[in-house]
Formats: C-alpha cells, structure tokens, sequence
C-alpha cells in the first residue's frame, strides 16, 4: 500500500471518528431526556429487559467484520456510559447539593448561626458521667463566650462491656446545665424511638458515625424541627456521606451541619485518618455548614491544636473537641480528652490563630 494510500484511509476513519462522535452526543442528550423521565417516574435508571432488547436488534443487524461477542462489548459499554451519564444527571438535583441551592445554609442553634462565615466551636466531655462533671466543663466553656456544648448519653462503644452511657438520665444533666448557663446541647441520638424523647432536652440531634447509613434513624431525624449534626461514616466515602445527608433534607429538615471525624485507613499512628481535604470538597459539593471533630479523628491530645489550626484555616464552620475535669478518670476516651487547663490554652491559641487567618 503507497503511503498515499494509507493517508487516505486514515482520513476515512477520521471522517467516521467523528460521525460517531456526533451521534455519541446526539445519544447522550436521548439519554439524558431518559433518565428526566425515568426520575418522574420513580424508575430504575437500570433496565437490563431494554438493554437486551437493544442487543437483539443489533445483532439482528449485524453483518460485519467485528465478532458478535466485539459488537455486544461495545455496545454494553455505551449503556454503561449512559447509565453514568443518568446517574450524574441525579446527582445534579440533590437537595444538599450546591448545584441545586447555591446560597450556603445558615443553622441556627436557639440563635446562635453555624455556617454564617463566623468560625464557631462546640466542646464538650465525651460522656455525661454526672451533673458535677457537665457543669465543671460547662462553666469553662462560658469563659470563653461559648454557647455550644457537647456530651454523650448514649454512647455506641466498641465493646458491649464498656460504659455505655447513662440514657434520659444524661439528657437530663445536659439539659439542666445548659439551661443554668445559657448554653445548647448537642448530643447523640442512637435510635428512631428515642428521637421524640431526645425533642424535649436536645438542641442538636447527633448522628454518630457508626449510624451514618441507618437509614431509619436518618428518616426520623429528617422529619423532625431540630438541626442535626450528621457524623461521617468510619468508612464511608464523601458522596456515601452526601447521600446519607439527602436522606435527612429529603424528608423535609435542611437544618444539617455535616461532621468529618477522621476515616479508616491503614495509618496506626493516629485513631483515624483526618480527611481535612473533605472539608472544601463537602462546601464544593453541598450548601450545608462543615464541622471538623478533632478529638476523634485523631484520638491524640497532642494533635488536638494542630488539626484545628488546620480545619479553620480550610474553612471549616466549626471545630469539635472533648474537655473533660480529669480525663484520666474518664469512663470513654481517657486519652485524648483534654482537661481544662489545656482547654483553655487550646482556646486561647486558636483565638489567636483566628485572627491572624483574617
Ligand atoms: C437509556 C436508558 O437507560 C439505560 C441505558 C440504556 C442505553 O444506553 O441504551 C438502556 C437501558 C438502561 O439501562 C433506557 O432505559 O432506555
């Protein structure tokens, strides 16, 4: 074959290079009209029975140089493409998604704003051990003009022997010395029952990481008039994360603070793996405030400052951390609750640091 030749092929497959380009375009838009549709309709965006129908017909019609199995793969794989392209389409329309709400949502916590731009802190023992305890913490939380305060009832604990927490009789503590000192309770709630009863004492509902996929804690907490602090699954991927906040917007709450906690990784040298970078891609992707939980993504006192430098100059709204009066004696988490005071120069530095980001 003269060169002349093989150039004049090789314009040929250009030629068709781009008609099928055209008609891949041309396809995608079909697909995309599809995939409007099949979400009116509530319709999986799967439809094996149609793909093989497709299938028959084109090799019905076939009768060219590819193999049948050739001509099958390549088709398989533009419906592939489609069913992404659908899926992206989706995507699109979230409500927690930025695309669909542009404007940041704002939550207020009996007035207090979180994701307003001014950088805020929640603090807090990782247990309520007793009325004593809460109020220790809760009165060098005052000293430094904080409103939102942390505190576990129940605690879902690793191993059924540990503490597990002390139920409605720590909602009550957190509720009395919240009310004593003007403070707002942020707590976890572990099951749909206990949610209406969590109504009375709690001004946050807590998702915990552990429930961040039970979907039936989430549709409960979706329906009720009280903002919800939404933690990262231990494993879960951020758009696992984006869904399991949709969940809750979808049933008609928008009041979610999304909280990354660190992940599971193969790193030993800290509990979990701190996905700071979680926190611009979350405000990218979602209109809803980010809150950073230092103290469990590192597990380490010593890391507490650092990590919390790092999430307010990433833009985090809030930073969460534990304050305990004696962390040693401490019936969860001993080693990285910080007493008070630490806490009070943990407060003062990032104070500081705060301004300086300015
Ligand atoms: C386009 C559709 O959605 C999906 C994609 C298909 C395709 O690309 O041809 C076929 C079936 C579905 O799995 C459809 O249902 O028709």
């Amino acid at each position: 074959m003269s060169e002349n030749q093989l150039a004049k092929l090789r314009e040929q497959v250009d030629q068709i290079n781009l008609q099928i380009l055209e008609l891949l375009n041309e396809r995608g838009k079909i697909v995309q009209a599809i995939g409007e549709e099949k979400k009116k309709h509530g319709t999986n965006r799967f439809d094996p029975v149609r793909e093989r129908e497709s299938l028959d017909l084109l090799l019905k019609n076939y009768d060219g140089p590819y193999t049948e199995a050739t001509i099958k793969h390549l088709f398989k794989q533009i419906f592939k493409a489609s069913l992404e392209l659908q899926k992206i389409d989706y995507e699109k329309t979230l409500l927690v998604s930025r695309k669909a709400h542009p404007e940041n949502t704002v939550v207020n916590i009996n007035g207090e704003t979180v994701g307003d731009g001014v950088q805020r802190f929640v603090m807090g023992p990782c247990a309520v051990e007793s009325y004593e305890q809460v109020r220790e913490v809760a009165l060098a939380l005052k000293e430094h003009g904080l409103t939102l305060m942390r505190g576990g009832a129940y605690k879902p604990r690793t191993s059924p022997y540990d503490f597990q927490g002390l139920g409605v009789e720590g909602l009550k503590i957190l509720r009395q010395v919240a009310d004593e000192l003007e403070l707002s309770v942020i707590t976890e709630i572990v099951t749909p029952q206990d949610v209406e009863l969590a109504l009375d004492y709690v001004d946050v509902i807590q998702v915990g990481a552990r429930n961040m996929q039970n979907f039936e804690l989430l549709k409960t907490v979706g329906t009720v008039k009280k903002p919800v602090l939404l933690k990262r699954g231990l494993s879960a991927t951020i758009s696992e994360f984006i869904n399991a906040a949709e969940y809750i917007m979808a049933g008609g709450n928008d009041q979610i603070i999304l909280c990354e906690r660190g992940i599971r990784t193969y790193e030993r040298a800290t509990r979990n793996t701190l996905d700071i970078s979680a926190v611009p891609i979350l405000k990218k992707e979602t209109h809803l405030p980010v809150a950073v939980d230092v103290t469990h993504s590192t597990g380490r006192r010593d890391l507490l400052l650092p990590t919390a430098k790092a999430a307010l100059a990433i833009g985090a709204d809030l930073v969460m951390a534990e304050v305990h009066p004696d962390p040693a004696v401490a019936l969860s988490d001993s080693l990285q609750q910080m007493d008070i005071p630490q806490f009070h120069d943990f407060m003062n530095e990032l104070n500081a640091f705060k301004e300086r980001l300015v």
